[in-house]
Protein backbone atom coordinates (compact mmCIF):
# COMPACT_ATOMS: atom_id res chain seq x y z
CA UNK A 1 0.00 0.00 0.00
CA UNK A 2 1.26 3.57 -1.09
CA UNK A 3 0.36 6.53 1.73
CA UNK A 4 1.03 9.98 1.27
CA UNK A 5 2.03 11.43 4.39
CA UNK A 6 1.80 15.83 4.86
CA UNK A 7 3.44 17.50 7.24
CA UNK A 8 6.40 14.69 7.81
CA UNK A 9 8.74 17.41 10.06
CA UNK A 10 6.16 18.59 12.08
CA UNK A 11 5.60 16.92 15.68
CA UNK A 12 2.97 14.60 14.83
CA UNK A 13 4.11 14.20 11.22
CA UNK A 14 8.08 13.33 12.35
CA UNK A 15 6.31 10.24 14.08
CA UNK A 16 3.98 9.20 11.81
CA UNK A 17 7.00 8.52 9.77
CA UNK A 18 8.17 6.13 12.31
CA UNK A 19 4.33 4.50 12.81
CA UNK A 20 2.92 4.34 8.74
CA UNK A 21 6.38 2.50 7.85
CA UNK A 22 5.32 -0.83 8.15
CA UNK A 23 1.81 -0.40 6.64
CA UNK A 24 3.73 -0.25 2.87
CA UNK A 25 5.80 2.31 0.78
CA UNK A 26 5.53 5.78 2.16
CA UNK A 27 6.13 9.00 0.91
CA UNK A 28 6.85 11.42 3.65
CA UNK A 29 6.08 15.23 2.09
CA UNK A 30 7.40 18.03 3.78
CA UNK A 31 6.59 21.89 2.98
CA UNK A 32 9.22 22.49 0.91
CA UNK A 33 7.67 19.05 -1.23
CA UNK A 34 4.05 20.00 -0.82
CA UNK A 35 2.75 23.36 0.06
CA UNK A 36 -0.86 23.31 2.18
CA UNK A 37 -0.89 26.88 1.48
CA UNK A 38 -1.34 25.83 -2.72
CA UNK A 39 -4.25 23.47 -2.47
CA UNK A 40 -4.61 22.86 -6.02
CA UNK A 41 -1.20 22.45 -6.88
CA UNK A 42 -1.03 19.90 -3.83
CA UNK A 43 -4.11 17.97 -5.46
CA UNK A 44 -2.04 17.61 -8.38
CA UNK A 45 1.25 15.97 -7.19
CA UNK A 46 -1.63 13.66 -4.79
CA UNK A 47 -2.78 12.63 -8.37
CA UNK A 48 0.46 12.52 -10.00
CA UNK A 49 1.80 9.29 -7.29
CA UNK A 50 -1.85 7.46 -6.91
CA UNK A 51 -1.31 7.24 -3.27
CA UNK A 52 -3.99 4.30 -1.16
CA UNK A 53 -4.22 6.51 1.58
CA UNK A 54 -3.19 10.10 2.46
CA UNK A 55 -2.48 11.37 6.14
CA UNK A 56 -2.28 14.80 7.09
CA UNK A 57 -0.25 16.06 9.53
CA UNK A 58 0.65 19.47 8.62
CA UNK A 59 -1.09 22.63 10.04
CA UNK A 60 -1.08 26.34 10.44
CA UNK A 61 -0.35 25.87 14.60
CA UNK A 62 0.76 29.37 15.36
CA UNK A 63 -2.56 30.19 17.90
CA UNK A 64 -1.93 33.75 18.46
CA UNK A 65 -0.51 34.83 15.17
CA UNK A 66 -3.54 33.36 12.94
CA UNK A 67 -5.54 36.28 14.93
CA UNK A 68 -3.12 38.68 12.27
CA UNK A 69 -3.19 35.81 9.18
CA UNK A 70 -5.88 34.61 9.51
CA UNK A 71 -6.53 34.20 5.68
CA UNK A 72 -3.14 32.04 5.19
CA UNK A 73 -4.95 30.13 8.46
CA UNK A 74 -7.97 29.43 6.49
CA UNK A 75 -6.01 28.15 3.72
CA UNK A 76 -3.47 25.77 5.19
CA UNK A 77 -6.53 24.24 8.06
CA UNK A 78 -9.63 24.72 5.76
CA UNK A 79 -9.19 25.13 2.39
CA UNK A 80 -6.42 22.44 1.84
CA UNK A 81 -8.05 19.49 4.08
CA UNK A 82 -11.29 20.07 1.86
CA UNK A 83 -9.51 20.04 -1.29
CA UNK A 84 -7.73 16.74 0.07
CA UNK A 85 -11.03 15.17 1.12
CA UNK A 86 -12.29 15.84 -2.47
CA UNK A 87 -9.51 14.08 -4.01
CA UNK A 88 -9.78 11.12 -1.65
CA UNK A 89 -13.35 10.58 -2.27
CA UNK A 90 -12.84 10.48 -5.87
CA UNK A 91 -10.00 8.27 -5.77
CA UNK A 92 -12.12 6.02 -3.40
CA UNK A 93 -9.07 6.44 -0.29
CA UNK A 94 -9.02 6.75 3.17
CA UNK A 95 -7.91 10.68 4.85
CA UNK A 96 -6.51 10.63 8.14
CA UNK A 97 -6.32 14.29 9.37
CA UNK A 98 -6.03 16.19 12.98
CA UNK A 99 -8.20 18.35 14.92
CA UNK A 100 -8.28 20.30 18.05
CA UNK A 101 -9.76 21.14 21.29
CA UNK A 102 -9.67 24.82 20.32
CA UNK A 103 -13.19 23.74 17.87
CA UNK A 104 -14.93 24.23 21.53
CA UNK A 105 -15.71 27.18 23.63
CA UNK A 106 -14.51 25.30 26.40
CA UNK A 107 -17.72 26.28 28.89
CA UNK A 108 -18.18 24.04 31.44
CA UNK A 109 -16.34 21.69 33.36
CA UNK A 110 -17.39 18.37 31.64
CA UNK A 111 -15.87 16.75 28.81
CA UNK A 112 -16.81 16.82 25.83
CA UNK A 113 -17.66 13.82 23.06
CA UNK A 114 -17.50 13.94 19.30
CA UNK A 115 -21.04 15.09 19.14
CA UNK A 116 -20.75 18.04 21.37
CA UNK A 117 -21.57 21.24 20.13
CA UNK A 118 -18.64 23.51 18.37
CA UNK A 119 -18.07 26.97 19.19
CA UNK A 120 -14.37 27.75 18.35
CA UNK A 121 -12.97 31.20 19.88
CA UNK A 122 -10.13 31.75 17.62
CA UNK A 123 -9.19 32.13 14.26
CA UNK A 124 -7.12 28.99 14.38
CA UNK A 125 -9.71 27.38 16.19
CA UNK A 126 -12.54 28.27 13.33
CA UNK A 127 -9.76 27.39 10.48
CA UNK A 128 -9.84 23.87 12.08
CA UNK A 129 -13.30 23.07 12.65
CA UNK A 130 -13.69 24.53 8.97
CA UNK A 131 -11.29 22.15 7.70
CA UNK A 132 -13.11 19.05 9.65
CA UNK A 133 -16.39 20.30 8.00
CA UNK A 134 -14.69 20.15 4.82
CA UNK A 135 -13.76 16.67 5.20
CA UNK A 136 -17.06 15.52 6.63
CA UNK A 137 -18.82 16.90 3.89
CA UNK A 138 -16.78 15.25 1.27
CA UNK A 139 -18.22 11.70 1.19
CA UNK A 140 -14.42 10.61 1.63
CA UNK A 141 -13.64 7.75 3.87
CA UNK A 142 -11.74 9.48 7.06
CA UNK A 143 -10.73 10.43 10.19
CA UNK A 144 -10.64 12.90 12.16
CA UNK A 145 -8.86 12.72 15.23
CA UNK A 146 -9.24 15.93 17.57
CA UNK A 147 -6.95 16.08 20.32
CA UNK A 148 -5.01 18.47 22.52
CA UNK A 149 -2.04 20.18 23.97
CA UNK A 150 0.68 18.18 21.84
CA UNK A 151 4.24 17.73 22.77
CA UNK A 152 7.23 15.37 21.41
CA UNK A 153 10.73 14.99 21.77
CA UNK A 154 11.12 16.90 18.60
CA UNK A 155 9.96 20.19 17.94
CA UNK A 156 8.33 23.04 19.58
CA UNK A 157 6.19 22.97 22.40
CA UNK A 158 4.47 24.24 25.72
CA UNK A 159 7.09 21.89 27.79
CA UNK A 160 10.09 22.52 26.01
CA UNK A 161 9.03 26.16 26.22
CA UNK A 162 8.97 25.57 30.38
CA UNK A 163 12.15 23.50 30.63
CA UNK A 164 14.19 26.48 28.76
CA UNK A 165 12.22 29.53 31.31
CA UNK A 166 12.98 27.68 34.09
CA UNK A 167 16.24 27.65 33.42
CA UNK A 168 16.68 31.04 33.27
CA UNK A 169 13.89 32.71 36.07
CA UNK A 170 13.32 31.58 39.65
CA UNK A 171 9.63 32.07 39.24
CA UNK A 172 7.27 31.31 36.06
CA UNK A 173 3.56 32.75 35.88
CA UNK A 174 1.50 30.03 33.67
CA UNK A 175 -2.66 30.20 33.59
CA UNK A 176 -4.19 27.51 36.04
CA UNK A 177 -7.64 27.76 34.66
CA UNK A 178 -7.21 25.86 31.64
CA UNK A 179 -8.12 22.28 31.77
CA UNK A 180 -6.71 19.78 29.45
CA UNK A 181 -4.95 16.64 28.79
CA UNK A 182 -1.30 16.90 27.16
CA UNK A 183 -0.73 14.48 24.26
CA UNK A 184 2.36 13.01 22.70
CA UNK A 185 2.96 13.08 19.22
CA UNK A 186 3.99 9.58 19.70
CA UNK A 187 0.57 7.73 20.70
CA UNK A 188 -1.13 10.31 18.18
CA UNK A 189 0.88 8.84 15.68
CA UNK A 190 0.29 5.25 16.51
CA UNK A 191 -3.45 5.74 17.66
CA UNK A 192 -3.84 6.83 13.57
CA UNK A 193 -1.96 3.93 12.39
CA UNK A 194 -3.84 1.08 14.25
CA UNK A 195 -6.76 3.43 13.17
CA UNK A 196 -5.96 3.27 9.58
CA UNK A 197 -5.28 -0.36 9.72
CA UNK A 198 -8.66 -1.01 11.07
CA UNK A 199 -10.35 1.53 8.78
CA UNK A 200 -9.24 -0.19 6.07
CA UNK A 201 -10.95 -3.60 6.82
CA UNK A 202 -14.11 -1.42 8.30
CA UNK A 203 -14.67 1.86 6.39
CA UNK A 204 -18.00 2.10 8.03
CA UNK A 205 -15.85 3.15 11.45
CA UNK A 206 -14.97 6.33 9.28
CA UNK A 207 -15.95 9.42 11.47
CA UNK A 208 -14.47 12.60 14.06
CA UNK A 209 -12.50 10.59 17.44
CA UNK A 210 -11.35 12.30 20.18
CA UNK A 211 -7.76 11.29 20.95
CA UNK A 212 -5.86 12.23 24.00
CA UNK A 213 -4.06 10.86 26.92
CA UNK A 214 -5.93 9.86 29.60
CA UNK A 215 -5.72 12.38 33.13
CA UNK A 216 -5.94 15.84 32.91
CA UNK A 217 -4.16 19.44 34.01
CA UNK A 218 -4.14 22.94 34.25
CA UNK A 219 -0.67 24.36 31.96
CA UNK A 220 0.28 25.48 35.36
CA UNK A 221 0.40 22.56 37.10
CA UNK A 222 1.53 20.48 33.82
CA UNK A 223 4.58 23.21 34.23
CA UNK A 224 5.56 22.28 37.38
CA UNK A 225 5.28 18.55 36.57
CA UNK A 226 8.27 19.28 34.13
CA UNK A 227 9.94 21.40 36.29
CA UNK A 228 9.94 18.39 38.98
CA UNK A 229 10.60 15.88 36.35
CA UNK A 230 13.56 17.71 34.83
CA UNK A 231 14.99 18.61 38.52
CA UNK A 232 14.51 14.68 39.17
CA UNK A 233 16.74 13.60 36.05
CA UNK A 234 19.39 16.25 37.07
CA UNK A 235 18.92 19.26 35.52
CA UNK A 236 19.92 22.62 36.97
CA UNK A 237 16.78 25.02 36.92
CA UNK A 238 17.20 28.66 38.49
CA UNK A 239 12.94 28.11 38.92
CA UNK A 240 11.69 27.96 42.62
CA UNK A 241 7.92 28.57 42.04
CA UNK A 242 5.28 27.88 38.99
CA UNK A 243 2.62 30.19 40.33
CA UNK A 244 -0.93 29.43 38.93
CA UNK A 245 -2.37 32.81 37.56
CA UNK A 246 -6.10 33.22 36.03
CA UNK A 247 -6.29 33.82 32.59
CA UNK A 248 -7.06 37.17 32.60
CA UNK A 249 -3.41 38.03 34.14
CA UNK A 250 -1.92 36.27 30.78
CA UNK A 251 -3.48 38.44 27.83
CA UNK A 252 -2.65 36.68 24.70
CA UNK A 253 -3.89 37.76 20.53
CA UNK A 254 -6.52 34.37 20.75
CA UNK A 255 -8.72 33.77 23.57
CA UNK A 256 -8.33 29.66 24.58
CA UNK A 257 -10.96 27.31 25.84
CA UNK A 258 -11.12 27.19 30.14
CA UNK A 259 -12.17 23.62 29.42
CA UNK A 260 -10.58 21.43 27.26
CA UNK A 261 -11.34 18.32 28.64
CA UNK A 262 -11.92 15.49 25.44
CA UNK A 263 -14.28 12.07 26.12
CA UNK A 264 -12.16 10.02 24.29
CA UNK A 265 -13.98 6.60 24.91
CA UNK A 266 -15.67 6.19 21.34
CA UNK A 267 -11.95 6.23 20.11
CA UNK A 268 -10.79 3.91 22.72
CA UNK A 269 -14.31 1.38 22.24
CA UNK A 270 -14.06 1.58 18.28
CA UNK A 271 -10.35 0.56 18.07
CA UNK A 272 -9.77 -1.62 21.06
CA UNK A 273 -7.12 0.66 22.42
CA UNK A 274 -6.48 2.17 25.83
CA UNK A 275 -5.29 5.43 26.27
CA UNK A 276 -2.54 5.68 29.02
CA UNK A 277 -1.94 8.70 31.12
CA UNK A 278 -0.73 11.98 30.29
CA UNK A 279 2.75 11.73 32.85
CA UNK A 280 3.46 8.11 31.39
CA UNK A 281 4.24 10.12 27.86
CA UNK A 282 5.59 13.33 29.11
CA UNK A 283 8.32 11.37 31.31
CA UNK A 284 9.27 9.68 28.50
CA UNK A 285 9.91 12.73 26.26
CA UNK A 286 11.80 14.46 29.06
CA UNK A 287 14.16 11.45 29.29
CA UNK A 288 14.74 11.79 26.18
CA UNK A 289 15.13 15.93 25.63
CA UNK A 290 17.41 15.63 28.87
CA UNK A 291 19.77 12.72 28.00
N1 LIG B 1 0.45 21.37 18.53
C1 LIG B 1 -0.64 21.21 19.30
O1 LIG B 1 -0.63 21.54 20.48
C2 LIG B 1 -1.87 20.61 18.74
C3 LIG B 1 -1.95 20.21 17.42
N2 LIG B 1 -3.14 19.71 16.92
C4 LIG B 1 -3.22 19.32 15.51
O2 LIG B 1 -2.37 18.21 15.31
C5 LIG B 1 -1.80 18.24 14.01
C6 LIG B 1 -0.29 18.11 14.10
O3 LIG B 1 0.21 19.21 14.85
P1 LIG B 1 1.73 19.31 15.33
O4 LIG B 1 2.52 18.21 14.75
O5 LIG B 1 1.71 19.52 16.78
O6 LIG B 1 2.12 20.70 14.65
P2 LIG B 1 3.55 21.27 14.27
O7 LIG B 1 3.38 22.75 14.26
O8 LIG B 1 4.61 20.62 15.07
O9 LIG B 1 3.72 20.74 12.78
C7 LIG B 1 2.95 21.22 11.74
C8 LIG B 1 3.69 20.95 10.45
O10 LIG B 1 2.92 21.50 9.38
C9 LIG B 1 3.80 22.17 8.54
N3 LIG B 1 3.13 23.21 7.78
C10 LIG B 1 2.69 24.42 8.19
N4 LIG B 1 2.21 25.12 7.16
C11 LIG B 1 2.34 24.32 6.06
C12 LIG B 1 2.05 24.48 4.69
N5 LIG B 1 1.53 25.61 4.22
N6 LIG B 1 2.32 23.45 3.85
C13 LIG B 1 2.89 22.32 4.32
N7 LIG B 1 3.20 22.11 5.59
C14 LIG B 1 2.92 23.10 6.45
C15 LIG B 1 4.84 22.77 9.44
O11 LIG B 1 5.98 23.07 8.69
P3 LIG B 1 6.96 24.25 9.20
O12 LIG B 1 7.67 23.69 10.38
O13 LIG B 1 7.81 24.49 8.00
O14 LIG B 1 6.08 25.40 9.57
C16 LIG B 1 5.06 21.63 10.42
O15 LIG B 1 6.03 20.71 9.93
C17 LIG B 1 -2.32 19.53 13.37
O16 LIG B 1 -3.47 19.23 12.62
C18 LIG B 1 -2.72 20.39 14.57
O17 LIG B 1 -3.75 21.31 14.25
C19 LIG B 1 -4.23 19.52 17.70
C20 LIG B 1 -4.21 19.86 19.02
C21 LIG B 1 -3.01 20.40 19.65
C1 LIG C 1 4.68 30.50 27.70
C2 LIG C 1 3.52 30.66 28.67
C3 LIG C 1 2.24 30.33 28.29
N1 LIG C 1 1.20 30.47 29.15
C4 LIG C 1 -0.15 30.07 28.75
C5 LIG C 1 -0.66 30.54 27.40
C6 LIG C 1 -1.67 29.47 27.08
O1 LIG C 1 -2.91 29.76 27.70
C7 LIG C 1 -1.07 28.21 27.68
C8 LIG C 1 -0.36 27.32 26.68
O2 LIG C 1 0.55 28.07 25.91
P1 LIG C 1 0.87 27.67 24.40
O3 LIG C 1 1.48 28.83 23.73
O4 LIG C 1 1.57 26.38 24.36
O5 LIG C 1 -0.61 27.46 23.88
P2 LIG C 1 -1.16 27.12 22.48
O6 LIG C 1 -0.12 27.31 21.44
O7 LIG C 1 -2.43 27.82 22.36
O8 LIG C 1 -1.44 25.54 22.57
C9 LIG C 1 -2.41 25.03 21.69
O9 LIG C 1 -1.84 24.82 20.42
C10 LIG C 1 -2.79 24.46 19.45
C11 LIG C 1 -2.04 24.19 18.15
C12 LIG C 1 -3.77 23.43 19.87
O10 LIG C 1 -4.42 22.82 19.03
C13 LIG C 1 -4.11 23.31 21.33
O11 LIG C 1 -4.51 22.00 21.68
C14 LIG C 1 -3.01 23.77 22.25
O12 LIG C 1 -1.98 22.81 22.38
O13 LIG C 1 -0.16 28.67 28.67
C15 LIG C 1 1.41 30.97 30.43
O14 LIG C 1 0.45 31.11 31.22
N2 LIG C 1 2.67 31.32 30.84
C16 LIG C 1 3.74 31.18 30.01
O15 LIG C 1 4.90 31.53 30.39
MG1 LIG D 1 1.70 26.96 20.41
Amino acid sequence: MKVVLLGAKGQVGWELQRALAPLGELLAWDRERADLANPEALAAQLRAVAPQAIVNAAAYTAVDKAESEPELAQRVNAEAPKRLAALAAELGIPLVHYSTDYVFDGSGDQPRDEDATTGPLSVYGASKLAGEQGIRASGCTHLILRTSWVYAARGGNFAKTMLRLAAEREQLRVVNDQIGAPTGAELLADGAAHALRSLLDQPERSGTYHLCASGETSWAAYARFVVEQARAKGQALRCQEVQGIPSSDYPTPARRPLNSRLDCRRFESTFGLRLPHWEQGVRRMLDEVIA
